[in-house]
C-alpha cells in the first residue's frame, strides 16, 4: 500500500470541507473517488497533488508525509491531472508532455527521457498532434495531453481529477483503459475523480463514496454500491444491478426500463407556424 489519507480534515478559511478522510489507495490498480459537486473530491486530489494544505491529519507515500517532502522529491512521487488546467499557449503538446521528465532530467532532456514521452504520445494516440500548440487543440484533445504528461511523468502515484470529463466514449474508455493497464504494470496507486459511476465499476478495483467531506463508503464498487446509499447521496432514486458476478451497473430510476415513459405516439407534433 503506498498511498495512505489518514483522519484528513482541510478547510477553506471557516469553510470545513474535509472532515476526517481515512482512505487507501492501493498500488496496481485505480481507486475511483465519488460523490455529488461540492462534496470534496477535488479538495481531496489537491491535498495529495499538495495544492492545498490539510488542517490536519496525514497523508503519506511508503510511510513518507507528502507534505513535509522536498518539492521536488513529492513531483517525482505523484503526478497530477487537474480538472481545468490553463496551459502555457506556445508550448507544443510534445512539450507539453515532455514536462512531465522534469522531476527526472537534469540540465537538459536525455535520450531516454524522449523516447519515454514518444511513448506516451503513442499510447494516448497524439502523435499526429505532436508537433501542434496547445491552443490549437479540442477540450478533449488538450486533456489526452495532461494524461500523457502524467504517464510521462512516472509517478509512484498518479491524481486524475476528472480526466475524462472532455472526453468522448471512445476516448472516455480507451483513455481509463490505458491508465489501468500502467498502474498495473508498473504498480502505480492511481486516485481517479469521476462522476460516471459505471466507468468507475467497470475500471476501478476501489472506490470511496464522499459526502459533505466524510467517506461514506469504501470498498470494491461491486460490494459497496448499494442502491438506497447512492440513492440517498446524489437525491436521485437509483437502481443497482448486478448482470454478472463482480459487474455492477448502475441506472437511475428514471431511465430503468421499469419506468413509465411517454409512448411516440402520445407526443404532439410541433410545428412552426407560417
Ligand atoms: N478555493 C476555495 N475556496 C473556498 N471554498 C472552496 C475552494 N475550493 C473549493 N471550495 C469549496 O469546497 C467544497 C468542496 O469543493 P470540491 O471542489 O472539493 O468539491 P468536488 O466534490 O470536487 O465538486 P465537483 O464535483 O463539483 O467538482 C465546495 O463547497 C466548494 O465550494
Amino acid at each position: 500500500m503506498s498511498l495512505r489519507i489518514r483522519d484528513l480534515h482541510v478547510s477553506y478559511g471557516e469553510r470545513r470541507v474535509l472532515l476526517g478522510v481515512d482512505l487507501d489507495v492501493p498500488d496496481g490498480e485505480l481507486t475511483a473517488v465519488l460523490g455529488p459537486n461540492g462534496s470534496g473530491k477535488s479538495t481531496l486530489a489537491k491535498v495529495v497533488a499538495r495544492i492545498a494544505r490539510p488542517s490536519s491529519g496525514a497523508v503519506t507515500v511508503d510511510g513518507r508525509d507528502l507534505h513535509r517532502l522536498p518539492r521536488r522529491e513529492h513531483a517525482s512521487l505523484v503526478a497530477y491531472v487537474p480538472q481545468v488546467s490553463a496551459t502555457p499557449f506556445d508550448l507544443t503538446v510534445r512539450d507539453m508532455v515532455m514536462l512531465g521528465r522534469t522531476p527526472h532530467i537534469g540540465m537538459r532532456p536525455r535520450a531516454q527521457d524522449h523516447q519515454i514521452v514518444e511513448r506516451e504520445l503513442e499510447r494516448l494516440r497524439l502523435r499526429d498532434l505532436a508537433a501542434r500548440p496547445m491552443a490549437e487543440l479540442s477540450g478533449g484533445q488538450a486533456q489526452r495531453v495532461l494524461v500523457a504528461r502524467a504517464l510521462a511523468q512516472e509517478p509512484r502515484v498518479l491524481i486524475l481529477d476528472e480526466p475524462t470529463s472532455a472526453l468522448d466514449l471512445r476516448y472516455q474508455v480507451e483513455t481509463l483503459e490505458v491508465v489501468r493497464q500502467v498502474a498495473a504494470d508498473k504498480s502505480v496507486a492511481v486516485l481517479v475523480v469521476i462522476h460516471d459511476l459505471n466507468h468507475a465499476a467497470w475500471f476501478c478495483g476501489h472506490s470511496a463514496l464522499l459526502h459533505e467531506g466524510r467517506v461514506l463508503r469504501a470498498g470494491r464498487p461491486a460490494e459497496t454500491f448499494d442502491a438506497a446509499t447512492l440513492s440517498q447521496v446524489y437525491g436521485l432514486e437509483i437502481d443497482v444491478t448486478h448482470p454478472a458476478p463482480g459487474v455492477v451497473e448502475v441506472r437511475p430510476r428514471s431511465m430503468s426500463p421499469s419506468a413509465a415513459r411517454p409512448a411516440a405516439a402520445d407526443l404532439e407534433p410541433v410545428r412552426a407556424s407560417a
